[in-house]
C-alpha cells in the first residue's frame, strides 16, 4: 500500500514539474477567485502555504484574508495533529519545519480547527469519493479528526490530480470536495 501511494506521489510530481510558470501562475490565479468567492466576511478558514509543488500559489493565505476571511494556518509538531497560528500578513511569515512559512505567533492548539468553517488540504491528489493522498506525513488524517463533521474540507489541486482511484488505508481522512482552477466540486 505505502509503495501504491509513492507511485502515485511520483508521478504527479514527475507532471506538476512539467507545468510551465506561466500556466501555473495562471491555475493558481484562478484557485483563489474561486476560493474568495466561497469566503464571507470574518469566515474562519483553515488554510496553508502552497510551496512550488502544489496549486494555489504562495499568494493563497492573503488571497483568503483579502476575501474577508479569518485565516489559520498549519504549524508542524514533531508528531501528532498539526497546530494552529493566525495568518497577519505575508511580512509576519517566518520558515517553519520543513521549510514552510508560518506566522511569527506562537501556535495554538491543534482543537481550533474546529472553528473553521472551510479546512483547505493541502493534497498530492484525490479520487471522486474524497480519498486523499498527502505527502505522507499523517498530519491531516490526524488534523481533519478534529474539525466539526459539518466542515467543508477542500482539497487544492489541478483538474489532473482528481483522479478515478486513489489507495487508501484504514487512517485516511477523506475530504468533502475539491478545488482547482475550474472551480469548486463537492463530492
Ligand atoms: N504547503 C504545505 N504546508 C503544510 C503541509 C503540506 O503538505 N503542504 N503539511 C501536510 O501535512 C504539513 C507539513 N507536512 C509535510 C509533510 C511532508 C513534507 C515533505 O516535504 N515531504 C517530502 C517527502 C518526504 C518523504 O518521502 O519522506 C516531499 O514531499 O518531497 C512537507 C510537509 C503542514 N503544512
Ligand atoms: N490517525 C493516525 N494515527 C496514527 N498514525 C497515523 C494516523 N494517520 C496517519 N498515520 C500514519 O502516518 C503515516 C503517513 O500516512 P499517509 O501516508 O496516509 O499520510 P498522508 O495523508 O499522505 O499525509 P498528510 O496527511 O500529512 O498530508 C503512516 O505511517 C500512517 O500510519
Amino acid at each position: 500500500m505505502d509503495q501504491d501511494k509513492s507511485a502515485v506521489r511520483r508521478a504527479v510530481r514527475v507532471r506538476r514539474a512539467a507545468v510551465p510558470v506561466t500556466v501555473r501562475a495562471e491555475r493558481d490565479r484562478a484557485i483563489r477567485e474561486h476560493l474568495a468567492s466561497v469566503v464571507t466576511e470574518g469566515m474562519v478558514v483553515c488554510a496553508f502555504v502552497p510551496d512550488d509543488d502544489e496549486a494555489g500559489g504562495p499568494d493563497l493565505p492573503e488571497a483568503l484574508a483579502l476575501a474577508g476571511a479569518q485565516v489559520l494556518l498549519p504549524v508542524s509538531p514533531a508528531v501528532g495533529p498539526l497546530g494552529w497560528a493566525a495568518y497577519a500578513g505575508p511580512a509576519d511569515l517566518c520558515p517553519g519545519r520543513f521549510g514552510i512559512p508560518v506566522p511569527s505567533a506562537a501556535p495554538e492548539g491543534p482543537d481550533r480547527i474546529a472553528e473553521a468553517d472551510l479546512v483547505l488540504v493541502p493534497s498530492v491528489a484525490v479520487d471522486r469519493t474524497g480519498t486523499r493522498l498527502g505527502r505522507g506525513g499523517g498530519y491531516y488524517d490526524r488534523t481533519l479528526a478534529l474539525a466539526r463533521p459539518d466542515t467543508r474540507l477542500l482539497a487544492v489541486l489541478d483538474p489532473e490530480d482528481v483522479l478515478d482511484h486513489v489507495p487508501s488505508e484504514p487512517h485516511d481522512r477523506p475530504v468533502t470536495g475539491v478545488v482547482t482552477p475550474d472551480g469548486v466540486v463537492d463530492f
